[in-house]
């Protein structure tokens, strides 16, 4: 008698044969009558099972399988045609067949699925009559299908046994002793009460079904590993996903962040240009000197090799510091209207500069002068270093070439005419000798280049300690500018003084004798003339010493009148220069707070003209008036 667990053990058998025949089936290990039935209740893994064990049998298969209401009719025509195909081929190899409703009943829940089973489990008998050779017609015997039958049983103990073996946790470790004992009583019993000549086949389906019940159960570890897996990737992928959501987030969050940053940054940069400007347009109706600072790299000749700029702010502050202090007490902060660093360009150093100069042809008179230690970078400001390249050019030649430009472009409308002043003072021309210097029309920046080199031949050059090109006086190179408006006719003046000081180092340090001392002495006396000046104007006082040098006479319109002036202020960032720098900084801040009042333009209206006309005329007709009185008296 087959028991109840003997017809689902038969079950699991056929489910586990169709997979690894005809699968994947994706049935569980141990499938429902229902399950079961649903899965074969489109005929086409049984038309696929009965034709991979007698190839042709169903010579067609009906695949297309929906399970949509609206594809009912198919479904069911796919049913009628596979399984009646399949129960055809299957009655041909003389195998137990069943009814098509057994599957149908059973697949809703209603009918039992063992006719179904008994003959899968019959191709399968076939199937392995087959393997080992069989011939001829199949006949499936009731005897085979009791040695199924009893195999299975069989089998099931067996595999009962092998399942405490495998299964066991700690307290089956102790029957796992017993159970190679316990199998062989009970294979010993079960062929104790077998005939002789059952023996053989009784024990190969024992064997096949413990090989079966393994198979099975690797099957069903199988299964849970895929299970597992998928769950595990499933996770991951959920992990990853959320991962990617919150980094997304993250993202988004930081572009906003730096948005805003970027939004704040540029805000204070306007502020920033704002502020200067105002500052600057402040300082023009003030009269302010403007006060530039450029601070020269350092060279391979610099001696310590370390720097005192410890920063440079794009405000104009620059922060110099102690090289023989530590802690707050070695800063200190300069503030001036522009810093330029160590990596300006000229280009960059004239841009800044070139409205000033401009200012020249509209009638102002300017005044731009380079201050600082020898060495520390004024001559290459003002004219560029020796044989300079047109980038390398200083504020001179490019101050030419740009008056020259902007005179031809506006020459429709006005009439420039422009001409150079070039002097120089020594200890031995005691002095600068302003009446006496050439003026030179001058067309085109060519001219004065040229000019510049005649000039630059004659200029007073001697070695000292500090600087082997140590220039030992100041260079004055005046532009002037006049211009008449063609329509109005009213006369433009301006000039422009470019002035390249000699150095301003203390004489003690430059160690020089003789000669070369009187000459430091000399330009010391000019330089603290033109100190002097500079204090009396800061603090405003009533007398200002102008004709204590003849520099401070030179600048007298520039420092005390309408002029618009320029300080460029070098500093040579050296540790070994610091307190040069230090006086250097502190002279510039004094010149920075001097307060000059508006510069003014020189105009002549051609009104002023005709009344200046005039008043001559009258004058001269009063003079011939009086001179025929005189001679009729
Ligand atoms: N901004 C700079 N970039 C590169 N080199 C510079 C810079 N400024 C100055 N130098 C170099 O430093 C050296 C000294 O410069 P410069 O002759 O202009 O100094 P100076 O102050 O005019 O000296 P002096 O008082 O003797 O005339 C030169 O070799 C010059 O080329």
């Amino acid at each position: 008698m087959i028991t109840l667990r003997g017809t689902a053990n038969r079950r699991y058998l056929a489910a586990l044969w169709m997979e690894e025949v005809v699968g994947p089936l994706h049935l569980s290990v141990e499938p429902s009558e229902e399950e079961f039935g649903r899965c074969l209740r489109n005929g086409i893994s049984l038309c696929k099972l009965v034709n991979s064990v007698q190839p042709g049998s169903v010579s067609r298969v009906v695949e297309s399988c929906s399970s949509s209401p609206a594809d009912g009719a198919l479904s069911a025509y796919q049913y009628f045609e596979n399984v009646r195909n399949f129960l055809v081929a299957v009655e041909d190899l003389s195998i137990p067949t069943f009814d098509a409703s057994d599957l149908e009943e059973a697949s809703f829940g209603g009918g039992s699925v063992a006719r179904v089973v008994d003959c899968i489990l019959g191709l399968k008998l076939y199937h392995e009559w087959k393997g080992r050779g069989g011939q001829g017609q199949w006949k499936h015997s009731s005897k085979q299908k009791s040695l199924l039958t009893l195999s299975l049983e069989e089998g099931e103990k067996c595999s009962s046994l092998t399942k405490s073996r495998s299964f066991s946790g700690k307290s089956g470790r102790k029957r796992c002793n017993q159970s190679p004992a316990l199998l062989s009583n009970t294979i010993r019993s079960l062929l104790s009460q077998k005939q002789p000549d059952e023996i053989p086949m009784v024990v190969e389906f024992m064997l096949q079904k413990i090989m079966e019940d393994y198979r099975r159960r690797f099957y069903a570890q199988n299964l849970q590993l895929k299970k597992d897996l998928k769950n595990a990737w499933h996770k991951t992928k959920q992990d990853v996903l959320a991962m990617r959501r919150d980094w997304n987030l993250e993202v988004a969050h930081l572009e906003s962040h730096i948005k805003g940053l970027a939004a704040a940054a540029s805000g204070y940069q306007k502020v920033l240009l704002e502020n200067r400007k105002l500052y600057n347009e402040v300082q023009d109706l003030k009269g302010n000197i403007r006060v530039y600072c450029r601070v020269r790299p350092l060279l391979s000749g610099d001696l310590s090799r370390r720097t005192t700029v410890e920063f440079i702010g794009e405000n104009g502050d620059v922060m110099i510091s102690n090289p023989k202090r530590q802690g707050k007490d070695a800063c200190r902060t300069f503030k001036f209207n522009k810093v330029f660093s160590t990596s300006a360009s000229q280009e960059q150093v004239f841009l800044d500069t070139q409205p000033l100069i401009r200012s020249v042809l509209d009638g102002y008179n300017v005044c731009i002068f380079a201050y600082g230690q020898t060495g520390s970078g004024k001559t290459y400001t003002m004219s560029g270093p020796s044989n300079a390249t047109e980038d390398l050019w200083g504020v001179n030649y490019r101050a030419l070439n740009d008056l020259f430009y902007i005179s031809q472009s506006r020459r429709n409308v006005c009439k420039y005419d422009i001409g150079v002043q070039m002097i120089r003072n020594s200890c031995h021309q005691n002095g600068l000798n302003v009446p006496n210097a050439i003026m030179l029309a001058v067309t085109s920046t060519v001219d004065v280049l040229e000019l510049m080199k005649s000039g630059e031949k004659n200029r007073a050059i001697g070695a000292t300690a500090l600087n082997e090109r140590s220039s030992r006086s100041h260079s004055v190179l005046t532009i002037h500018v006049q211009g008449k408006d063609l329509v109005t006719g009213t006369i433009l003046r301006g000039c422009l003084h470019l002035i390249d000081l000699a150095g301003s180092e203390r004489v003690n340090k430059s160690e020089a004798t003789g000669d070369r001392l009187k000459e430091a002495q000399h330009i010391n006396k000019s330089l603290s003339a033109l100190g002097d000046v500079i204090s009396a104007l800061s603090q405003k006082n009533g007398h200002v010493p102008y004709r204590n040098s003849k520099l401070t006479q030179l600048l007298q319109d520039s420092l005390g009148g309408q002029a618009k002036t320029l300080m460029f202020v070098h500093i040579n960032p050296d540790a070994d220069s610091f307190g040069e720098t230090m006086s250097t900084l502190k002279f510039a801040e004094r010149v920075a707070s001097i307060e000059l009042g508006a510069a003014r333009s020189n105009k002549e209206t051609g009104e002023l003209q005709d009344l200046k006309e005039q008043v001559s005329s009258k004058k001269r007709n009063f003079s011939a008036l009086t001179t025929v009185l005189v001679c009729r008296s």
